[in-house]
């Protein structure tokens, strides 16, 4: 309860509990209840929340879209500068903000503070983007179709849809949320942000299997998801040894691997393995493991059912015969990092995403098996090669059914402007700036028709 009450918070708790925000206010839900926001490092309650009722969730959507009507009539720059307000306001309180990312998901300090200046910039980016491109539109005219004269003026804009539901997820809670509130707010839309229950924030969601059940009930809802991975890193025998060892560190084991954008299986040629295996382990050992607030590199995952998930992946690789480089060891939801080699596709952690320290490599004997077995998963969100060959790099990569592919770097989402996109179980539609902007609008047409055809200096 370190902030509870204190400085920038003091105005949204109610006791123990923080206030939901609905139109225009910080309010107590009617139902008494609420939602317990648990430190992975302590194991207990850090925060409460409020558990919003049914008919509250309700007046939200209702107070959403009657805000909607004003917000589009706010003209474009306007909407720009409020954005570039809040970005400041982020970056001004990034200390309080950063603080609840270190007690509520185990975000590693200094990972938390460049978390909310990142969504700072995104803001700002995306208010500058926003201008760009809702401030333009297109002008058709007919008879640049067969059959026609030049008597049909079309003009196309970008609309707002109206009300947008975001839903990220708990890792990167303010960069996945603003990464969904920047671009509906520059495009005239409202937004409701539910978010994730780890933390104390249209259907813009980010999340892992529960975005394919949420996508069955949305009917005609227009969708945007960024859902589960398991990124594929593929080394070829030309691969810089030491360039491959260290972004399988940074890209397996940032954030105890609770990325979407993490290594997630490495498939490297059986006659460099022994080396990178090797060069790996090294580094493993001296990444620091302990509590967040230490700028640990490894950090409690953010439940214990998540500890449990991972650990039952590593079980079954033991009992299948995967060789472990490191003793597995877990204390409370602290897992130590693991690399487990010689692991083989009957193994679970050969498909599965176990969002943790733990990192599975099998050994291939052409790129081929290792395209096979990227594309044999059901997720397709991004993947890397390493290679000195950019000709192999660049056929490998369109062989890759992924969103992104990185060649000789670890898959990353940022910069937050560049395209991301999942195929497959790994999303719907694209994020990055620009796309999420363009995904929150629709097209409107307006057609002037002349009486007669008219030609400009004709
Ligand atoms: N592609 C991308 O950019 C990213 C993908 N991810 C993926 O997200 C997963 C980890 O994040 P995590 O938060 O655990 O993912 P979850 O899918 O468990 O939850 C994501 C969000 O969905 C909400 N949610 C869960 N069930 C429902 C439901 N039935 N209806 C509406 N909302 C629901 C969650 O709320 P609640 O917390 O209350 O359950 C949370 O806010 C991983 O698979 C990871 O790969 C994560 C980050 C980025
Ligand atoms: O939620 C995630 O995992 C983020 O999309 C990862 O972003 P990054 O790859 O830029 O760290």
């Amino acid at each position: 309860m370190a902030l509870a009450g204190t400085g920038v918070f003091a105005e949204i708790i109610d006791g123990e509990v923080y206030r939901y925000y609905a139109d225009g206010e910080w309010r107590s839900s009617a139902s008494g209840k609420s939602v317990a926001i648990v430190n992975p490092t302590t194991r207990q309650t850090q925060y409460r929340v409020q558990a919003c009722t049914q008919e509250e969730v309700n007046k939200v959507m209702e107070a959403a879209k009657v805000a909607q009507k004003a917000w589009a009539r706010t003209p474009l720059w306007k909407r720009a500068e409020l954005l570039h307000k809040a970005a400041a306001i982020l970056k001004e309180h990034k200390a309080p903000i950063a603080e609840c990312l270190v007690k509520e998901i185990a975000k590693p300090a200094k990972d938390a503070v460049t978390e909310v200046v990142r969504s700072g910039d995104l803001v700002s980016y995306t208010a500058e983007e926003g201008v760009r491109i809702l401030g333009e539109g297109k002008l058709l005219v007919s008879d640049s179709f067969p059959g026609n004269e030049r008597n049909k003026y079309c003009l196309s804009s970008k609309i707002p849809l109206g009300v947008v539901l975001a839903i990220p997820p708990f890792n990167y809670p303010v960069n996945l949320a603003v990464s969904k509130i920047g671009p509906a707010l520059i495009a005239g839309n409202a937004l409701v942000l539910k978010p994730p229950t780890q933390v104390s924030l249209l259907h813009s969601f980010t999340g892992g299997d529960t975005g394919i059940a949420i996508s069955k009930k949305a009917g005609m809802v227009p969708l945007q998801m960024e859902l589960g991975g398991k990124d594929a890193c593929i080394v070829l025998e030309d691969a810089d040894l030491d360039l491959v060892a260290a972004n399988i560190v940074k890209g397996a084991f940032s954030y105890s691997g609770q990325r979407c954008t993490a290594v997630k299986v490495v498939l490297i040629m059986e006659s460099v393995a022994d080396a990178v295996v090797q060069k790996v382990n090294a580094k493993l050992a001296k990444l620091k493991v302990g509590p967040p607030e230490d700028n640990s590199d490894i950090t409690p995952v953010v439940t214990e059912s998540s500890a449990n998930f991972i650990e039952g992946l590593v079980m079954d690789a033991k009992e299948k015969g995967a060789t472990f480089c490191q003793e597995y060891r877990r204390e409370g939801n602290l897992i130590w990092p693991l690399l487990l080699d010689h692991v083989r596709p009957d193994m679970r952690i050969a498909w599965e995403e176990p969002f943790g320290p733990v990192l599975p490599v099998i050994r291939i004997n052409s790129a081929e098996e290792g395209i096979h077995h990227c594309n044999a998963s059901n997720f397709g969100l991004q993947g890397c090669i390493f290679t000195r060959d950019i000709n192999k790099a660049i056929l490998i990569s369109d062989a890759m059914e992924t969103g992104t592919v990185q060649i000789n770097s670890a898959p990353a989402r940022g910069p937050d402007h560049f395209p991301f996109q999942g195929l497959k179980d790994s999303g719907i539609g694209s994020q990055g700036i620009t796309n999420s902007i363009n995904m929150m609008t629709k097209v409107k047409s307006t057609v002037i028709n002349l009486p007669s055809p008219s030609y400009t200096m004709g």
